[in-house]
C-alpha cells in the first residue's frame, strides 16, 4: 500500500527551491532521499528538454529509487551510482574498451618493497596495519594529495584518529603510496575514476553530462567524486548531506568541490518520519558522545512525535546464547507480524556470515541486501522493499529502511583491529546510530561477554535489558 505523504513546511521549502545550488542537510530519516527523488522528479517534468540525473550511494539504494520513479515514466530522468556512472564514462574519456581493476596484493607488495628502506616501522613490521594504508593511499587519492608536499601538510580533520600519524609516518606511506602507485601501471583503483575524471573535466563527452544533478548522501563521497559531479551539472545542483552519518573518512568542503551553500542556499530538516520516538532517543544518547555534533554542519535532531516500544538491548553469555535469542525473536515477530520485513545488520561481513549459517541452521528463510553478488548466489539477493528477514551490513544498510532491526555482535572489535588507543571509536558509534535510525517500529541490539563500550555507552533510560 502507498503511503500519503503530507509534506512539512521545512521539506516544502526544499521542495519549492528554484536556485541551481542546494544543499539539503538532514537527520536520519528527515526525508533527504524522498525530497530530493520529488524534486527531480518535478524538474524533469516541468524541463522534457532537460537531463536530470540522481546519483545514489551503492545499488540496493539506487534500486530504490529507480522503483520509486520508475511509475513517473520520465524519459530524461536517471537514477545512477558514481562508480556505473565513471566506469563508462573512464572508457569514453581514456578510450578504453576494458577497464582492469587491482586487488589487494598490491598493497602488500608496495610494503614488501619500502620494507628495504624502513625494515623496522610499524606499517611495515605490524600486518594488521594494512587496512589503515589502504585507507590512507584511499585519502591520498580521493583527496587528490597526491604530490608529497600537499600529503604532508594536508590537515587529518574527517580522516579520523585511528592511528597516530607522525611526520616521520607520513614519509614512510607516501613512499608505500608511490611504490603502490608504480605496481598498480595498468590497472586501476576506485578512487582512479574519480581522480583521473577529476583533472579531465574538460574531456568528458557532452552525452555523459546533465542539465540537473542530484547527489545523495553526499557526506561519504570523495572530495574528486563530487568535483566531478558538481563539475557534470550544467544548470543545476542538489546535494543531500548529514554529517552525523559520515561513516567513512573522506574530507572536503563545499567549496573545495565547487558548491556554493551560503545562506538560503541550505536548507535543513531536523524531524526523522521513519522512527519512533524512543528508537530515536536511543539514538542520539550515542550520537550525543560522537565528536562529529560539536561540528558546526551537525544538524541537531528534533524528537519523533510517533510513539512506540522502547528498543531492547539483549545481553547473552557468549555467541552462541546471542544466536540463539536471535532466532527466537525473528520467530516471535514473525509469528506476529507475518509480512514484516526484519533487517538483521551486522558489523562487518564475517558476523553476516555467522547469522547466515544460524538462519540455514534454523530454517529460516532470508536474503542478503548488498552491492553485488557471487555467481549463483544472484536468487539470494533481497531488497528492503520486500517482506522477509534480510541480511546485510551496517554499511550497506546506509540509506535503507526496516520495520525491525537487529543489530548483532554489539561487542568491542577484537584487539587487533583496535590498534591499541588510538582506535577511531567516533566512527563505530556512527555506524552504530546509522543502523539504529534504519529501524521504523522496534530495534533489537545483540550484545555478549563483558566487552562491549558502545552499549555501556548508550543511555540506560532509553531502553529495555534483557539478560539471556
Ligand atoms: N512528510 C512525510 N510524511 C510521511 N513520511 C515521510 C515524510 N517525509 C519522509 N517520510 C518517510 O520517512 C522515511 C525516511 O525518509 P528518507 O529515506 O527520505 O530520509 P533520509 O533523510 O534520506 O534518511 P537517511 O539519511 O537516514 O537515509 C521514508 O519512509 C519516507 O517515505
Amino acid at each position: 500500500m502507498k503511503k500519503t505523504i503530507t509534506y512539512s513546511d521545512q521539506q516544502k521549502e526544499v521542495i519549492n527551491y528554484s536556485g541551481s545550488q542546494l544543499l539539503i542537510r538532514g537527520i536520519a530519516g528527515s526525508g533527504k532521499t524522498l525530497i530530493l527523488l520529488k524534486k527531480a522528479r518535478d524538474v524533469a517534468e516541468k524541463n522534457p528538454n532537460e537531463t536530470v540525473a540522481v546519483f545514489s550511494y551503492g545499488n540496493p539504494l539506487s534500486d530504490s529509487a529507480k522503483r520509486q520513479l520508475e511509475s513517473y515514466n520520465l524519459p530524461n530522468l536517471t537514477v545512477k551510482t558514481f562508480h556505473s556512472w565513471a566506469m563508462r564514462t573512464y572508457c569514453l574519456v581514456f578510450r578504453k574498451r576494458k577497464i582492469y581493476m587491482t586487488n589487494r596484493q598490491v598493497i602488500s607488495d608496495a610494503i614488501k618493497e619500502v620494507s628495504t628502506i624502513y625494515p623496522k616501522h610499524r606499517f611495515i613490521t605490524n600486518k594488521d596495519l594494512k587496512g589503515f594504508i589502504e585507507e590512507e593511499i584511499s585519502w591520498i587519492k580521493g583527496s587528490d594529495l597526491c604530490q608529497r608536499e600537499k600529503y604532508m601538510k594536508e590537515p587529518r580533520k574527517g580522516r579520523g584518529g585511528k592511528v597516530r600519524v607522525t611526520p616521520e609516518d607520513r614519509e614512510v606511506i607516501f613512499k608505500i603510496y608511490e611504490e603502490y602507485e608504480k605496481i598498480r601501471d595498468y590497472r586501476l583503483d576506485y578512487d582512479d575514476l574519480g581522480l583521473q575524471l577529476s583533472r579531465n573535466l574538460d574531456k568528458i563527452p557532452d552525452e555523459q553530462k546533465f542539465d540537473h544533478v542530484f547527489i545523495d548522501e553526499a557526506q561519504d563521497l570523495t572530495k574528486v567524486n563530487l568535483m566531478v559531479l558538481c563539475g557534470i551539472a550544467r544548470k543545476s545542483r542538489i546535494v543531500g548531506a548529514d554529517k552525523g552519518q559520515k561513516i567513512f573518512t573522506t574530507s572536503f568542503t563545499w567549496e573545495d568541490v565547487g558548491l556554493n551553500i551560503k545562506g538560503r542556499r541550505t536548507k535543513i530538516l531536523r524531524n526523522s518520519y521513519r522512527s519512533t520516538k524512543q528508537i530515536m532517543e536511543l539514538a542520539y544518547s550515542i550520537q550525543e558522545k560522537d565528536e562529529i555534533s560539536k561540528d558546526e554542519e551537525f544538524t541537531r535532531p528534533d524528537l519523533p512525535t510517533a510513539e512506540g516500544q522502547k528498543p531492547k538491548v539483549i545481553f547473552s553469555k557468549d555467541i552462541e546464547s546471542q544466536h540463539q535469542a536471535l532466532s527466537e525473536a525473528i520467530r516471535i515477530i514473525q509469528r506476529e507480524d507475518p509480512d514484516a520485513v526484519i533487517g538483521i545488520l551486522s558489523r562487518n561481513r564475517e558476523h553476516m556470515n555467522n547469522v547466515q549459517k544460524l538462519l540455514n541452521r534454523e530454517r529460516i528463510d532470508y536474503k542478503f541486501i548488498q552491492s553485488s553478488a557471487k555467481k549463483g548466489d544472484q536468487e539470494k539477493l533481497g531488497s528492503h522493499h520486500e517482506p522477509g528477514v534480510k541480511l546485510t551490513t551496517l554499511h550497506t544498510a546506509k540509506g535503507l529502511e526496516f520495520k525491525y532491526v537487529f543489530i548483532t555482535d554489539v561487542v568491542d572489535p577484537p584487539t587487533y583491529e583496535r590498534l591499541g588507543d588510538d582506535f577511531d571509536w567516533d566512527i563505530e558509534r556512527r555506524l552504530l546510530y546509522v543502523g539504529m535510525s534504519r529501524a521504523m517500529k522496534q530495534l533489537y541490539l545483540f550484545t555478549y561477554g563483558d566487552r562491549h563500550n558502545l552499549i555501556d555507552e548508550l543511555g540506560k533510560p532509553f531502553y529495555e535489558k534483557v539478560m539471556i
